[in-house]
């Protein structure tokens, strides 16, 4: 890879804490200048991990980090002033005004934007004068993201921007995102909103238990995943009296009830045999419904094919087709628990959020860790 064109970079990157648990287990990206590049996985997976060591804010133990062409630990001086933090929980002085807030950290920043441009940016210039304390959760989360962007950023880390937006503030957000992307920024994002990756990424990697699961833009990550067709079997109908499924690219099938749903990797194929084998027989199938998958779909069976190995679930069977992989399979994740966490929070000491320059005094009472959890650097 160019690393002059790569502005952010981790090679084969682990992240080991204290007892020997290994959080981020070689993990591999590049992103280039102006690009936005989402990491995705479930709770836990290692996002935040791996993040911070982006951020300078733990050393690898073991793989290498490069930002703008610096390591971001061992050269911090060098990066952070051209570099957006918003961690994934911020902590405020609770007596001070927005306005205050914003104008302690200009004091910490080179060249900051003016604190009115700031808050203008993140839509809270009428709640300049309010106290932290009297903030919402997710006005606490616009001020979090004024503070990255103080000092007009190269590189911009999003550690879940907007969790706790209502739908309004995270259509916001992500319209101000774009424009700095516009304007030449690099953004490293983490989200549990597929939705949000989906509308922002260009290229997006899925964490599992601290590796890379699949990696690629939307639509190569989505383009992994079958589509669906699905109708309903007119009566006296089965699915065997169809032509053979797996030649066509189906991978599985479902019956629910009269339902038919086929999960196919060649979706013209099998679109075109199935209506073909309908106009001969003279049969109508109602309910037809064709679609491509979704990024959430493909997270989903990423997710379960490392859990429980595929073709599992009700009334579902393996025709065969190309592509089942279980969880020996390429992506070998083993082990997922469940999904019920994908968007969830798990309770965890705030992490603190920064101001850009190294030498500000907020910094030395607001380390990465706020639980003080020690690092193991092999
Ligand atoms: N200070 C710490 N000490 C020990 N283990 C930690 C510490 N911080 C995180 N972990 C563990 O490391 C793993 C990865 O956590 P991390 O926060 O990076 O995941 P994540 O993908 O960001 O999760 P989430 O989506 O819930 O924010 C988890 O198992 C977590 O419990």
């Amino acid at each position: 890879m160019d690393s002059e064109e790569y502005v952010i970079r981790a090679d084969e990157v682990r992240r080991v804490y204290q007892g020997g648990f290994e959080a981020v287990r070689g993990v591999s990206f590049a992103v280039r200048r102006g690009e936005l590049f989402a990491l995705l996985g479930t709770n836990g997976a290692g996002k935040t991990s791996t993040v911070e060591l982006l951020e300078g804010l733990a050393e690898p133990a073991g793989g290498r980090v490069r930002v703008l062409g610096h390591d971001p630990f061992g050269e911090r001086s060098r990066v952070r002033p051209r570099t957006g933090v918003m961690l994934q929980e911020g902590g405020f002085p609770s007596g001070l005004t927005t306005a205050e807030t914003v104008r302690m950290w200009a004091g910490c920043t080179s060249g900051p934007r003016p604190v009115d441009e700031a808050l203008e940016m993140v839509g809270l210039a009428d709640r300049a004068g309010v106290r932290i304390k009297q903030l919402s959760g997710g006005e606490r989360r616009r001020l979090d993201l004024a503070l990255a962007l103080l000092g007009r950023p190269e590189v911009l880390f999003l550690d879940e921007p907007t969790t706790g937006l209502d739908a309004e503030g995270r259509r916001d957000t992500w319209e101000l995102v774009r424009r700095l992307r516009a304007e030449g920024t690099t953004v490293l994002l983490t989200t549990h909103y597929l939705e949000e990756a989906e509308e922002l990424a260009d290229r997006l990697a899925v964490l599992h238990e601290g590796r890379i699961a699949a990696s690629g833009t939307v639509a190569e990550v989505v383009a992994e995943q079958p589509s669906q067709m699905s109708f309903q079997l007119p009566e006296g109908y089965h699915p065997g009296d169809l032509p053979p499924l797996a030649p066509l690219g189906v991978t599985r099938h479902e019956v629910e009830g009269r339902l038919l749903r086929l999960h196919t990797r060649e979706l013209q194929r099998t679109a075109t045999a199935v209506l073909g084998w309908a106009e001969r027989t003279g049969v109508e199938l109602r309910g037809l419904n064709v679609r491509a998958a979704s990024l959430e779909e493909a997270f989903l069976r990423i997710a379960r094919e490392a859990g429980e190995g595929a073709g599992s679930g009700r009334d579902e069977r393996d025709t065969g087709g190309r592509g089942g992989k279980g969880p020996g399979g390429p992506r070998g994740l083993g082990g997922l628990r469940g999904l019920g966490g994908l968007r969830g929070r798990k309770a965890r000491a705030p992490r603190a959020s920064v101001p850009q320059q190294q030498s500000s005094p907020h910094q030395q009472v607001r380390g990465p860790r706020a639980d003080g959890a020690k690092e193991h650097s092999a």
